[in-house]
Order: C-alpha cells, then structure tokens, then sequence
C-alpha cells in the first residue's frame, strides 16, 4: 500500500539570540555553501567565521525582533498546502525539514519513515535552482537515502526549482502592480529586483543555473506585470571577500539615486518568505542607503509567504506527484507522474 507525502524544504534561521552562533556554525561547516581549497579544515573555519560573525548577525536578528519568522512561516505555507491537497481529495501530510535549524532535516525524515510514507514529494522553497540551497538539501537528502535502507525504500520525486510556475509568477507580478499603485505616480517609479547573492565562480566555474533561472524568472515576472516602468536586477547578501554576482544591490542603489531615482519599489526575488534579509537587509539597511543616495520614497514588495495564489502554484507543483485520489491504496502511480 502507498502512502503519499510532501517534504517542504528550507534553510532555517535562528529563532533566538542564543540560536545565532550555532545556525552559523552548522551554515558555514556545509560545503556546499563555503567551498575551501582544503576541505579537511571546514569545521576549523565554520567555528572561527561563525564566531567572528555571530556579534553583528545577532544585532541584526536583534533588529527583527530577536530572532528569525521563517519556521513559523514555512509551517503556516505547509498547513495551507496541506489544506488545499485535502481539499482536492489527497490526504496527504506536509512535513517541513530546515537545512541549518530546527526542525533539522536529519529529524523529520526519521518522523516521515516512522509514519510509514512510501512516497515523498520533495519541494524545495527556493523558485530558482542552486548548489548553494536546493543542490545542498537534495545532497543532504542523497546521504540519508544512502545510510538507512529503511529510507531507501520511500521513493522520492524531487522537484528541482519552479522559477516559471505560472501561479508563482502571477502571484509576484500582482505584488508588484500593487506596489506600484500605492505610489502617488506610479509612472514615475524605479522596480529594483534584488536577488541573493552567491559567488559567481558557483556559475562560471561549477555551472550552477541560479543566474539564469533568475534571470529567466525576473523576464517572466516582467511581461505578468505589463507596465512600462524601469526595471533592474540585482544580488544582495553578499558574504565574504571573492567575487559574487554582480551588480550588488548595495552598488546599484546610490547608481539609481545619482541618474536621479526619487521613487524605488524593490522586489526581493528570491525568497518566498520573510527573513532576515528581507526585513533587515532591505527594510532596514538598503531604506537607509536609499535615503543617502537621495531616495526619499523607498517601498518594498511584501515576501509572498501564505499567498492564496502562491499556495496554488505549490498545489500545482505537487499535484502531478501524487496518486489520482481515489487510487491512492492503489500500488499504481498516475500517467501523469513526473520524475526529474
Ligand atoms: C535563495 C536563497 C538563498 C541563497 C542563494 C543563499 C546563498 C548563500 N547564503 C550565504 C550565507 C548566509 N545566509 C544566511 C541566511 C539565509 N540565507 C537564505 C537564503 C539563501 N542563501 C535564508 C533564507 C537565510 C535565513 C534567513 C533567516 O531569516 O534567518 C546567513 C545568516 C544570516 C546572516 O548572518 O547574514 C548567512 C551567513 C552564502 C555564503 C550563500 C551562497 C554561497
Ligand atoms: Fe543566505
Ligand atoms: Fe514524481
């Protein structure tokens, strides 16, 4: 008999102050993330970057009230997609697994054999593929498979990235016409997309498609919203000395307030949920920048979290994994079933 469910994954924040050295810890000791020349040595430096990093990364989480919302949030995006499936006739549970932070997936997938799921829809909440997020949850999702053959018997259907699901994209363009028509002129208004940064040798050296799904993404996005405003793409969040992607979000915005941009909407791209760097880094720092970059009017796209239009494109990501209802203690998988 099957038994079908549908694993959420995410990258976790800390939810408290004493939280933030050890989410760093577990951040940097992933290579996925910080790629050293010398692999033996990424424990040594993820306990010494963690450390040098913790002070400042507390005060921003201080700034947001302490700690950060994304567990509660994906829990909230997880219940309303487990209501819809319902709603359709699966009964089907919604597990949600971080990558760096409770609840670890290490944990949830040993919750997810113990109630006897046969069959794992695998939906990484990150639009766009990277080594750095998605790559580095499939990984880690590879070696558990491989360690317990109790696992290996769960089949999974991963879902790579959806940059181009048609409900996200709508669901994005309407924010943003909406942001734009809280503006006293709307015409008049820059939309800056501000992505997350990775380095770009993850693109020009290990052939990571982030930069072009993003890109891609943003072009789709675009022609939804269908207004004439002038659009621009950046990378925030940078981390470290080498080379990230360009432009920086932190170099375009005093660009944009010198060509004298006085109205600037930015719409954070690639995140589906608010975090630290959407009400920090963005609310906070970069509404600052703008300010002395002569922007006095700086708005930003809300993250679309439970979105009713958002959670539909999950619905529709998911749906063609799933056993037809009705079928589902059948032992045979619908015609429809994608397997990437
Ligand atoms: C698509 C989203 C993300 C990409 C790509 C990504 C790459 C990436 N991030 C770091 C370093 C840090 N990330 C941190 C937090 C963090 N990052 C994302 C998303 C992406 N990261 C999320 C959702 C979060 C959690 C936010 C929260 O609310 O807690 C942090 C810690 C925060 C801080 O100190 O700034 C670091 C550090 C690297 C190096 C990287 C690519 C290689
Ligand atoms: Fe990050
Ligand atoms: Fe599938």
């Amino acid at each position: 008999m099957s038994k079908s469910g549908v694993l959420l994954l995410n990258l976790g924040g800390p939810e408290t102050q004493a939280d933030v050295q050890p989410f760093l810890y577990n951040l940097f000791a992933d290579p996925e993330l910080i790629r050293l020349p010398f692999p033996f040595l990424q424990r040594v430096f993820a306990w010494a970057i963690s450390s040098l990093r913790a002070e400042k990364s507390r005060r921003n989480y201080a700034a947001i009230g302490g700690g950060s919302p994304l567990r509660r949030i994906t829990a909230e995006q997880a219940r309303e997609l487990q209501a819809h499936l319902v709603a359709e006739g699966y009964d089907v549970p919604v597990y949600v697994a971080m990558r760096y932070w409770h609840p670890f997936t290490e944990s949830v997938v040993q919750q997810i054999k113990s109630d006897g799921i046969t069959r794992l829809v695998v939906l990484p909440l990150y639009p766009q593929y990277s080594i750095s997020t998605t790559g580095s949850s499939f990984k880690l999702l590879d070696r558990l498979w491989a360690e317990d053959p109790e696992l290996a018997r769960i089949e999974r259907h991963l879902i790579c990235s959806w940059y181009d699901q048609p409900d996200y994209v709508q669901a994005m363009a309407a924010g943003i016409r909406a942001g734009l028509d809280q503006f006293e002129h709307p015409e008049q208004v820059h939309v800056l997309f501000s992505a997350h940064g990775i380095p770009e040798s993850y693109v020009t050296k290990a052939g990571d498609p982030y930069q072009q799904e993003m890109e891609a993404c943003v072009q789709l996005i675009w022609q939804q919203v269908g207004r004439p405003n002038p659009h621009t793409l950046s990378y925030q969040s940078r981390v470290g000395s080498v080379k990230w992607l360009h432009p920086y979000t932190e170099t375009v915005i005093p660009e944009l307030g010198s060509r004298g941009v006085k109205h600037l909407l930015v719409v954070p791209i690639s995140f589906v949920s608010e975090h630290i760097e959407t009400l920090q880094e963005i609310d906070i720092e970069y509404r600052e920048l703008a300010h002395h970059s002569g922007i006095p009017d700086f708005r930003r796209v809300p993250a679309l979290n439970a979105d009713p239009q958002f959670i539909a494109g999950l619905v529709a990501l998911v749906r063609p994994h799933l056993l037809t209802p009705g079928l589902a203690s059948s032992a045979f998988a619908p015609a429809t079933a994608l397997h990437p």
